[in-house]
């Protein structure tokens, strides 16, 4: 498994060139993608500024050497790779397996070119096997809790340890649980409107490129 992650990160690697401006995913695949951008800055003079989706691949970036700067601070981002947790047959997704969910989907809205890279366990015909992850405000956070419990969505708090998860933008998670997500439009549509979420890990239509690495070797599938 750890194989196929390295083999996407490096391939996706080959999609970004000098004078780029990169935005840089989050998870145990990306890391691999980010690793061996710092290969290259170090070894070939790849020139480019990387913009991180979490405090995690900031401290791995700043530790390759990659110039950062802040999603406020680029005009834009030419490309951005990332992860995902569950991938359908149009390319909708879940993200937000390692709590990035926020920066992520910040980071992927700015961002002219968008790439998964994933393992072939990540793809189904329909969403719903990995839980949606929901990013909320702790303020009012039980009462939301309780309203996804009484719509049947089977939630859960993320936790570290025996306490809530605070992600990086001091926020918690709840994960909700709905078996098969037949249309994640429309259960995007519903989140974006309850109060006190602030994001969820719904990427629905926002990737056009996807590497995927299976038995067979590396594959892109595209829109
Ligand atoms: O919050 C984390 C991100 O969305 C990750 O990109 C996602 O969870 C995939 O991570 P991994 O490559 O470790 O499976």
């Amino acid at each position: 498994m750890e194989n196929l992650k390295k083999l996407v990160g490096i391939k996706a690697a080959e999609y970004v060139k000098s004078g780029m401006t990169v935005g840089l995913g989050t998870g145990s695949t990306a890391a691999f993608f980010v690793d061996e951008l710092g290969r290259r800055v170090r070894e070939e003079g790849l020139d480019i500024i990387g913009v991180t989706t979490s405090n995690v691949t900031s401290q791995q970036a700043a530790s390759l050497n990659i110039p950062l700067k802040s999603i406020d601070e680029v005009d834009s981002v030419d490309l951005t790779v990332d992860g995902a947790d569950e991938i359908d047959a149009a390319l909708n997704g879940i993200k937000g397996g390692g709590a990035a969910l926020l920066m992520e989907k910040i980071v992927a809205t700015y961002s002219k070119d968008y790439i998964w890279i994933v393992d072939e366990s990540k793809l189904s015909e329909t969403l719903g096997s990995f839980k949606v992850p929901v990013e909320v405000i702790p303020y009012g956070s039980e009462q939301l809790f309780r309203k996804f419990e009484a719509a049947g969505y089977a939630p859960a708090w993320r936790m570290k340890g025996d306490k809530k998860l605070i992600t990086d933008m001091q926020h918690y998670i709840i994960d909700l649980h709905i078996e098969k997500i037949v249309e994640p439009e429309k259960l995007a549509k519903e989140l974006d409107l309850t109060v006190g979420v602030v994001e969820h890990g719904l990427f629905n239509g926002m990737v056009k490129k996807v590497i995927v690495a299976g038995q067979t070797g590396v594959r892109l599938i595209e829109k």
